[in-house]
């Protein structure tokens, strides 16, 4: 049986009802130009954290500039094993590599999704599938596979601790309680997201792997392939990301540009395609408990005050109503 969704169908039906619509197919089609730069993404060593007072003030220091300029970098030496990142991988295609049938009806289907059910034009269509489990439900995970459940459960262990860690120190520099994701942000509160982009016949300027949008969480740590293709939005431009074995990318999530008062930046990235390989990438999705209420610290606050549910729901009603996130600007006092 084939592994592969139906990703031609769904885009040719999207192609024809556009352009039924009477819209110029060519032009609706086409993304606005790509620039991209050579600009680095910071890379930052998290060793200097152990060392001397001097050292240690040094990596917080840039830590924290990252976060501000760029919102999305790269950390080495960041204490998750090359074995636990290797043997998640080896389960996540294994777990993709099953029969279509199957992923969309076994019992890890309700985290199952691929193309974008929402889409209504081709920009809003993501050549991509990907499992979002909550980690709240552990046992489901591992009565669907036992390896799959473990490699995730250790997985998630060493890198919940990892964004506390940079959580805490990125806190430290805005001046706010860092106790605060020690007693918000739980295990059980995260997600992981495993990511797989399929290769797309379709030309890359046509159709996203993984459309433009920011994450609503506090922090992602995700592990890319040595594939490429995730870029960063910086001054107005694309910036490629280009694969680092060695280096783990943390991603400035929504929830941590309102708790700083837009210190830091909550930045848009996508997922271009590739003609000719498959993709694959891990995203841990550092959140807080559903209840935990969003509140910055600084004066004059930026947004209003906001419950996680409150801001989920309303990124979801927005999805369905809007065809699009609209994010944290509905929240801007
Ligand atoms: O696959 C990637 O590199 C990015 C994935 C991503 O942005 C996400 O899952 O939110
Ligand atoms: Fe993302």
């Amino acid at each position: 049986m084939e592994s592969e969704p139906p990703f031609q169908e769904i885009y040719k039906t999207l192609f024809v009802n556009f352009s039924e619509e009477g819209t110029n197919s060519e032009s609706v089609h086409e993304k606005k130009p790509m620039i991209l730069d050579e600009y680095e993404i910071p890379l930052v060593d998290l060793s200097r954290l152990s060392l001397c007072n001097l050292e240690q003030k040094e990596g917080k220091r840039e830590l924290a500039s990252a976060a501000n300029q760029w919102g999305l970098f790269q950390v080495v030496n960041h204490g998750v094993s090359c074995d636990v990142l290797t043997r998640l991988q080896r389960e996540q295609v294994k777990l993709f590599r099953q029969p279509f049938q199957n992923k969309a009806l076994n019992s890890l289907a309700d985290y199952y999704s691929w193309g974008a059910p929402n889409a209504a034009t081709f920009m809003q269509f993501s050549w991509s599938e990907a499992f979002h489990i909550p980690l709240n439900n552990m046992p489901v995970l591992k009565e669907f596979n036992s390896n799959l459940s473990t490699t995730i459960a250790e997985f998630s262990e060493v890198v919940c601790e990892l964004a506390q860690r940079i959580a805490e120190i990125l806190a430290e520099n805005v001046g706010c309680r860092s106790t605060f994701f020690a007693k918000n942000c739980q295990p059980s509160s995260c997600y992981v997201r495993m990511n797989r982009y399929p290769p797309c016949p379709v030309s890359s300027s046509k159709v996203y792997g993984m459309v433009p949008h920011t994450d609503s969480d506090f922090l992602t740590i995700l592990c890319q392939d040595h594939v490429g293709g995730l870029q960063v939005a910086k001054d107005g431009k694309w910036v490629s990301v280009k694969p680092n074995p060695e280096a783990l990318i943390i991603i400035i999530g929504d929830l941590f540009q309102a708790w700083s008062n837009g210190v830091y930046k909550s930045i848009e990235h996508r997922v271009v395609t590739n003609h000719e390989v498959e993709r694959f990438s891990v995203g841990y999705f550092f959140c807080p408990t559903i209840e935990t209420v969003i509140q910055t610290c600084k004066e004059p606050p930026l947004y209003r005050k906001f419950s996680f549910r409150e801001y989920r729901g309303q990124v979801q009603e927005d999805v369905k109503t809007a065809g699009t996130k609209i994010g944290l600007s509905k929240f801007l006092m």
